[in-house]
């Protein structure tokens, strides 16, 4: 199959349909108890900037953890998952998603009542089916287009961050005015809001993640980086070249676009940019784009997650342990301190 133009047509949605804040009301939240499960990455920015928003949030989470301490000091009573899946009538899912299947079966559904609201902040679990949930229920998505940290940043500074917004299933007829709702109280609506599918959003995110933001992201400036340090050049000097600057060229793409970037760096990198980046970014990475495209499209990949998942997730495990080996971490450390980023 072909992944053209027209293949984006496959997923429902061809015109796209924006929603900024002064389009959506949080009414529909009025009266309504917003149970959060998980305080993680989403769950922690969800529930600060859902309560901010006026709206009453119930934290569920496993007793003792450092979630429940977590929560406890930004000033919530977390209760136990099933406690706090009972008291809410819009129950967010915002565990990690391989660990939603279990604890859904086990403490949510149980606690669903006729007519509230399932929440997913990524449509993985929907829409490869690893979670069916009753008739009687809506089953909505708010997917922000950002980490979580960030969407706790973004709301407090007045900006908020965009987000794509989908209805699964829409027991009470009410279901598109809730996903708003919640996406004005998460602050998303303030960057604009986008209407998709649970398949267009499983999709994109995760061929999103894994070739641009962080596979293909993190491989380029690794890659980068040990070009330079195999040519002799000081480690430190690839750290600031291949890394840290890529943070601050990107922070013009994001306020200014591409031609605003080039605007900002100077005639020669413009030049050298624009004829050398084609040739080491070439045609081939789009296709190996496109090979990992189909992988996720087919449900291959998610079918490996799901294995490795079972199994204890042994190779993300030993990546990880790679990743903090790399020269680019262990230079990277010293050079973060000494511009005050970390400790
Ligand atoms: N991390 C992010 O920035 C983004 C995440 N999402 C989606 O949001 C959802 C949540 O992801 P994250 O915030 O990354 O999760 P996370 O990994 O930060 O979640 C951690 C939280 O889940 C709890 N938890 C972990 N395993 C558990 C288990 N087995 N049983 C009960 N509780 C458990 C932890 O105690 C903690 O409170 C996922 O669907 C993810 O795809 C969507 C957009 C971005
Ligand atoms: C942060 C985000 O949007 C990701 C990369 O899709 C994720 O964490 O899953
Ligand atoms: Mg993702
Ligand atoms: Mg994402």
């Amino acid at each position: 199959m072909g992944l053209n133009a027209g293949a984006l047509r496959r997923v429902g949605v061809t015109v796209a349909q924006i929603w900024k804040d002064s389009d959506v009301s949080l009414e529909p939240l009025k009266g309504r108890k917003v149970a959060i499960i998980g305080y993680g990455s989403q769950g922690r920015a969800w529930a600060l900037n859902i309560r901010d928003s006026g709206v009453d949030v119930v934290v569920g989470l496993r007793p003792g953890g450092k979630s429940w301490e977590l929560a406890t000091k930004d000033g919530f009573e977390p209760k136990p998952i099933p406690e706090a899946a009972k008291e809410g009538d819009v129950i967010a899912m915002l565990i990690p998603d391989m660990a939603q299947p279990e604890i859904y079966e086990k403490y949510v559904e149980p606690n669903l009542h006729e007519g509230n609201a399932l929440v997913f902040a990524h449509g993985f679990n929907i829409h490869y089916g690893l979670i069916k949930p009753p008739k009687n229920v809506d089953v909505i998505m708010v997917a922000p287009k950002s980490p979580g940290p960030k969407v706790r940043e973004a709301f407090l500074s007045g900006r908020g961050v965009p987000a794509l917004v989908a209805v699964h299933q829409d027991y009470t007829g009410k279901a598109w005015d809730l996903v708003l709702a919640l996406a004005k109280a998460l602050g998303c609506t303030r960057a604009g809001v986008i209407k998709t599918t649970f398949k267009e959003e499983t999709e994109s995110d995760l061929i999103g993640e894994q070739t641009v933001l962080v596979g293909g992201l993190m491989e380029l400036l690794k890659k980068g980086f040990e070009n330079l340090v195999e040519l002799g050049y000081q480690p430190e000097v690839a750290y600031f070249e291949a890394i840290n600057e890529a943070k601050l060229i990107m922070d013009l793409i994001w306020q200014y676009g591409f031609y605003g970037m080039l605007l900002r760096v100077s005639d020669t990198a413009k030049y050298g940019g624009l004829t050398v980046g084609p040739k080491v970014i070439d045609e081939h990475v789009k296709e190996n784009m496109k090979k990992a495209s189909e992988r996720v499209i087919s449900g291959e990949f998610a079918k490996e997650w799901v294995e490795e998942y079972k199994k204890g997730m042994p190779t993300l495990k030993e990546l990880m342990e790679k990743v903090k080996e790399h020269q680019a971490e262990k230079v990277g450390k010293e050079l973060r301190k000494l511009m005050g980023l970390e400790e």
